[in-house]
């Protein structure tokens, strides 16, 4: 059985044929057209609330198309969207080969050279990621463009200084600091475009309440270079480079802003 990825034969176009929901009205990504979206009031009468705690040795592993940290603390988020408190399970990157491509999201067709996704489930109905991943309420994943500047992402610099330690797919350490994800947030969390949708990887349910972020994280470019050193397999495979769903239709879903 052939396994899904990013390359011509197995790639996103090729998805449909074993996850028909590839093909369904709710997928993500999209591409977030400002000026198309709803500015919603009840967005902010209710705001966003992330209560993240510290991760005393958060595991980072190579999945072999990227790279995920898995959570153990109690780390929730509430409010905007969101009905009840959703709870962090895991966090990981989209990116590309080069800079002008590599986020799942496009910002009036605008790629960004890669996308950070912080991956929460409703913790309140669902007791676990595995049972709530497929119901249509089940997940809430923050999307964070990065940009490149000159200066490195401190947050991430934890993570990208280590990259070689899980080059290879299987790969996994612990980050020995105590690590709070909460750095990984852009400053400003009030501003954000919210669309039901879906996961970008099979299987693709429609279970997400998508939150992407106006504000991009900066992160440099030799940041991008250590996420483009990460292998699919073993020493000498392939790097993991351009693992982006690209958007499909909104079709007649509403895209909401929290700000105008
Ligand atoms: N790329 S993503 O939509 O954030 C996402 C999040 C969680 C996932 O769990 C499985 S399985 N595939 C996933 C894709
Ligand atoms: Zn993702």
């Amino acid at each position: 059985m052939a396994t899904w990825g990013y390359g011509n034969d197995n790639g996103p176009a090729t998805w449909v044929k074993s996850f028909p929901v590839a093909a369904g009205t709710r997928q993500s990504p999209i591409d977030i057209v400002p000026t198309a979206a709803k500015c919603d009031t009840k967005l902010t009468e209710n705001p966003l609330t992330v209560n993240y705690s510290p991760e005393p040795a958060m595991e980072l592993c190579n999945p072999g198309l990227s790279v995920k940290a898995n959570i153990k603390s109690k780390s929730v988020i509430k409010g905007g969207p969101l009905e009840g408190e959703y709870k962090l399970e895991q966090f990981h990157l989209h990116w590309g080969s080069a800079d002008k491509q590599g986020s799942e999201h496009t910002l009036n067709g605008k790629m960004f050279p890669a996308e950070l996704h912080l991956v929460h489930y409703n913790a309140t109905k669902y007791s676990s990621f595995g049972e709530a991943v497929d119901k249509p309420d089940g997940l809430a994943v923050f999307g964070i463009f990065l940009k490149i500047s000159d200066k490195p992402h401190q947050g991430l610099k934890s993570l990208t200084d280590v990259l070689s330690e899980v080059q290879y797919k299987d790969k996994s350490i612990n980050i020995k600091q105590e690590y709070n994800p909460v750095c990984l947030l852009p400053d400003n969390i009030n501003k954000y475009w919210t669309y039901l949708g879906s996961l970008t990887t099979p299987p693709l349910c429609e279970s997400v309440t998508w939150i992407v972020f106006e504000e991009p994280i900066e992160v440099s470019e030799d940041q991008m270079k250590a996420f483009r050193a990460l292998c699919c397999g073993e020493c000498g495979s392939a790097p993991i480079v351009d693992n982006y769903r690209p958007p499909l239709p909104l079709g007649n879903r509403q895209l909401r802003a929290s700000f105008q």
